[in-house]
């Protein structure tokens, strides 16, 4: 089923959200209407900007934000003629009043994310969300660790509470191949009219392009990637090559592929800090299951104690940490120390 008469699927774009993780939440005004500018030229439907961990994320605990996220929220309303702002929110580190806000400053897609076994925590946000006039989206982190059934039980609870496309989101790049399509037929299933279902992928094994054409196979309406891959670990899916591999295949993306082509190469990725790598850490990630934003944190804690990051990585893994428990990357950077 298509999305709508011109498209077939809807693609978000993460840069200026995900990609926050990247640029150790250093954004300013300037970059953010810098590219949204080329984004919207390229014709991105939707762009996502917030903290990388959400509304409230700009803490000791996740790292300071350079400009207040409600700034930069504005400023992207400001500089898109077509494309709507989406910005994200975890219950417990946003609060309601950041979603007022965001909406007061023009963002016009709230987006919930919660660990993928409690979305339960998400229900007021959804309702004060749809209150307030706003589309919903709501994300199922680290939707690896659990099979299809109970991520399809856990989409259900997200649609009964007000939110209208449940995403699969591999937050560690971990999922492979039909991993990602069992998981969004499983939703598809389960939600039917009731909501739509999404995919948010990350490359650290290198699949994002194609578990996102596994995913629009399988029946999701909607796309995350990140230009240029400016996000967490080895990045998100990149948008400009899942436009390029989409027109190839048929699939209406309503983006134009060189223009997206040109926007990363000419304006996402002179204001990234560097590239986002498949490298030992991040490819470290993907095969250990970690939570891609914790790429950052460990490789400071690694450089610190003098201990080896992809070590801290595969204890993160065996400990199944999620987002939220960065602190014990220190502990585990701690202990392999004293080894
Ligand atoms: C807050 C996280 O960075 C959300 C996300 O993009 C993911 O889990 O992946
Ligand atoms: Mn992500």
């Amino acid at each position: 089923m298509p999305y709508g008469a011109d498209l077939d699927i809807r693609v978000t774009d993460s840069s200026l959200r995900d990609g926050s993780h990247a640029k150790q939440h250093q954004f300013t005004v300037e970059h953010v209407r810098a590219i949204v500018g080329a984004l919207d030229d390229a014709g991105v439907p939707v762009i996502e900007v917030t903290h990388g961990d959400g509304l409230g994320g700009s803490s000791f605990n996740y790292g300071f934000s350079h400009t207040p996220e409600q700034e930069l929220i504005k400023a992207a309303v400001e500089t898109a003629k077509q494309a709507k702002i989406a910005f994200l929110m975890l219950p417990g580190l946003g609060v309601q009043d950041d979603i007022r806000e965001a909406a007061d400053n023009g963002g016009s897609i709230c987006r919930i994310a919660t660990h993928c076994t409690e979305a339960d925590i998400s229900a007021q946000h959804f309702g004060l969300a749809r209150d307030l006039g706003l589309e919903t989206v709501g994300f199922l982190m680290m939707s690896h660790t659990q099979p299809p059934e109970v991520l399809a039980k856990q989409a259900r609870i997200m649609a009964d509470a007000g939110c209208q496309c449940v995403y699969v989101v591999d937050s560690a790049g971990a999922l492979i191949m039909e991993q990602t399509s069992d998981r969004i037929s499983a939703l598809v299933a389960e939600l039917g009219n009731d909501a739509q279902v999404g995919f948010h992928g990350h490359e650290n094994l290198g699949l994002g392009v194609a578990n996102s054409v596994l995913a629009v196979r399988a029946g999701a309406l909607q796309i995350d990637g990140s230009t240029r891959r400016f996000g967490a670990g080895a990045g998100n899916t990149p948008v400009e090559g899942f436009v390029a591999v989409a027109e190839k295949l048929g699939i209406r993306t309503g983006i134009d592929t060189l223009k997206i082509i040109d926007a990363a190469e000419d304006v996402v990725r002179p204001i990234m800090d560097g590239e986002c790598l498949l490298d030992r850490l991040s490819l470290t990630m993907g095969y250990a299951g970690v939570y891609s934003s914790f790429l950052k944190h460990a490789d400071r804690q690694a450089r610190r104690y003098g201990v080896s990051g992809a070590e801290i990585l595969i204890e993160a893994g065996r400990r199944k940490l999620v987002g939220g428990q960065e602190d014990q990357l220190i502990e585990i950077a701690v202990a392999l120390a004293g080894k």
